[in-house]
């Protein structure tokens, strides 16, 4: 079948990005209000269409977060997700009083399983619902989305159904979810494609398309259903979302730059802004990106072995498909070390994507030196991961570390002294351990007692070398609540120890405000 989409729109695809909302539903991922503003003032700088800020009803910090997103983006389409209940749709309303363009999404499962299990609603009741909250979140806006939550494994017959009701009660944008990451390109395709051979007025509104990566399918899932005239990809920066995450941002957006040849389809990304929003996504949840990751990842241009090192010299298209630059890796030769100043090292930042305030940037430039004169020479990933620490020294810490000694080597138990300064005030104490993280980690919460469980940590060499710098990262679990931290040093334990204190420092701001605090000297 041929595509029947409009001609003037034929080849362009709409970029959606759910980083806020379906990103921020990774455990672990959630970002302050700061941090989001932050990470949407990008999207829309890099031009994404579509950004999805969060779900109003979800809470409070939603809702805010929503709202002030709505009120600074210039250019994007600012939407809220909601549930199909009136109240929710009035609450992301609510939230999008100021945006410039808003957008209400309002979803319920057509499922049988969800429908039976979850919902625990008839089919008949669900197309009730639909009408119902399209026809609503009409009357307050004309850009209404709607989504068939688990749309891949509904019935074809109910799902025609209810497409159908949603586009008559008004909906302008139609997104399939593939909810659980359950289907495959084909399958994809000849969904969209059956939906729009059976659904009337669908080539009215615009198709889209949101796939999970449970099966590692996300990208080939969402790419499959534009070539079946799905015109938005619902996607997210770094893959980040609910589980094994949501199709890249990156991987689409380059996918169809790339092979134009065979997806002749354009998006409205500057794609030289993907490493910056990468990094910074990276940097405020805490999740490293996988090394050999598509696009973004640090070895995505990278090569070591000979044969491909020879073919690169003599003609770069040998083994790259893009240039580094397409995508923001900056080629700049600027050498960074202890005889650089200000100038070069703001250059530097700029190249690399951060954009820091003078204080931070005063502090980062501190750390520049400090680590400059203990390492022979100073990398790019060493000055990424040395303004990450600057920027999370940024907010306001109760915990700091302040001394570290650690005595380790073939005799057990090895200890750690340490001085903690909490709220203001210094508190010391030597504790040992099974190995030296441990000792540290037990000093430090024999001065900060919680029950929090620590759920990962991880070490790796940030660049090479024995002086090379070591990123720790850590995730903690009290609760419900989740946080992740990294930190870098050229020792790791003072690393080890750093992320642990930041870590801590995100659990006290997650607590309950007010409460006060069991800690040292209380
Ligand atoms: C596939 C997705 O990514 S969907 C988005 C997922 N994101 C989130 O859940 C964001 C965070 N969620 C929350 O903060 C909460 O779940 C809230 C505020 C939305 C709801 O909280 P609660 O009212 O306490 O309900 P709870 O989460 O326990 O259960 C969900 C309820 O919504 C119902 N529900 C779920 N989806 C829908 C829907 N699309 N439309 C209408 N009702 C729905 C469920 O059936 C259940 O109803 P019940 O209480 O009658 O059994
Ligand atoms: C709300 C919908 C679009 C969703 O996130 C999903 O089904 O995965």
């Amino acid at each position: 079948m041929t595509d029947r989409i409009p001609p003037a729109d034929q080849d362009r695809v709409k970029i959606f990005d759910t980083t806020l909302r379906d990103g921020e539903q990774s455990p672990g991922a959630s970002m302050t209000l700061d941090e989001k503003l932050q990470i949407a003032t990008l999207l829309d700088e890099m031009g994404v269409d579509i950004i999805e800020a969060g779900f109003p009803i979800a809470s409070e910090g939603d809702f805010e977060a929503v709202s002030e997103i709505a009120k600074v983006i210039q250019n994007s389409v600012v939407c809220g997700l909601s549930r199909a209940s009136k109240r929710d749709i009035d609450r992301a309303w609510e939230a999008l009083a100021h945006a410039k363009r808003g957008r209400i999404h309002t979803f319920i499962s057509t499922s049988p399983l969800h429908m039976e299990y979850k919902l625990q609603l008839s089919p008949a009741k669900v197309i009730e619902k639909i009408a119902e909250s399209v026809s609503h979140a009409r009357t307050l806006t004309d850009d209404v989305q709607w989504s068939p939550e688990d749309g891949t494994r509904s019935e074809h017959e109910f799902l025609v159904e209810a497409v159908t009701v949603a586009i008559q009660s008004g909906a302008t944008t139609i997104n399939i979810p593939d909810t659980v990451g359950y289907t495959a390109p084909g399958e994809s395709a000849a969904l969209i494609r059956m939906l729009r051979e059976r659904v009337k007025g669908i080539d009215a509104v615009t198709i889209s398309t949101h796939c999970h990566n449970d099966l590692g399918m996300a990208v080939a899932n969402a790419l499959a259903a534009v070539q079946a005239g799905a015109r938005q990809i619902e996607c997210t920066i770094n893959g980040l979302g609910e589980r094994a995450g949501n199709a890249a941002l990156e991987e689409v957006v380059m996918a169809m730059r790339v092979r134009n040849d065979i997806m002749p389809f354009r998006t409205g990304i500057d794609t030289t802004r993907i490493m910056q929003a990468s990094r910074l996504v990276s940097n405020v949840t805490g999740f490293p990106v996988q090394f050999n990751k598509a696009i973004v990842g640090k070895n995505a241009f990278a090569h070591e072995s000979g044969i491909h090192q020879d073919g690169m010299l003599k003609h770069a298209g040998t083994y790259e498909i893009m240039r580094p630059e397409d995508v923001g890796l900056s080629e700049s030769n600027l050498v960074m070390g202890k005889h650089s100043g200000r100038h070069a090292f703001r250059t530097k930042l700029t190249e690399l994507g951060f954009d820091l305030g003078d204080n931070a940037f005063e502090d980062a430039f501190v750390r520049f030196k400090a680590l400059a004169d203990r390492k022979k020479e100073v990398f790019d990933d060493d000055i990424i991961a040395l303004v990450s620490e600057a920027k999370a020294d940024e907010a306001a810490e109760r915990i700091k570390l302040k001394f570290l000694r650690v005595i380790c080597g073939t005799e057990a138990p090895q200890s750690a002294d340490i001085i903690l300064e909490i709220d203001g005030k210094e508190h010391r104490h030597t504790a040992t351990g099974d190995g030296p993280v441990d000792a540290a980690f037990n000093a430090v919460k024999a001065l900060v007692p919680h029950d929090a469980r620590l759920e990962l940590y991880q070490v790796h060499a940030v660049t090479e070398g024995t002086d090379a710098q070591a990123t720790v990262s850590v995730r903690m679990r009290e609760g419900g609540k989740i946080v992740t931290s990294q930190s870098s040093d050229t020792d790791t334990v003072v690393a080890s120890c750093r992320a642990y204190c930041h870590a801590l420092n995100k659990l006290l701001v997650r607590r309950e405000k007010g409460k006060p605090e069991a800690m040292a000297g209380e």
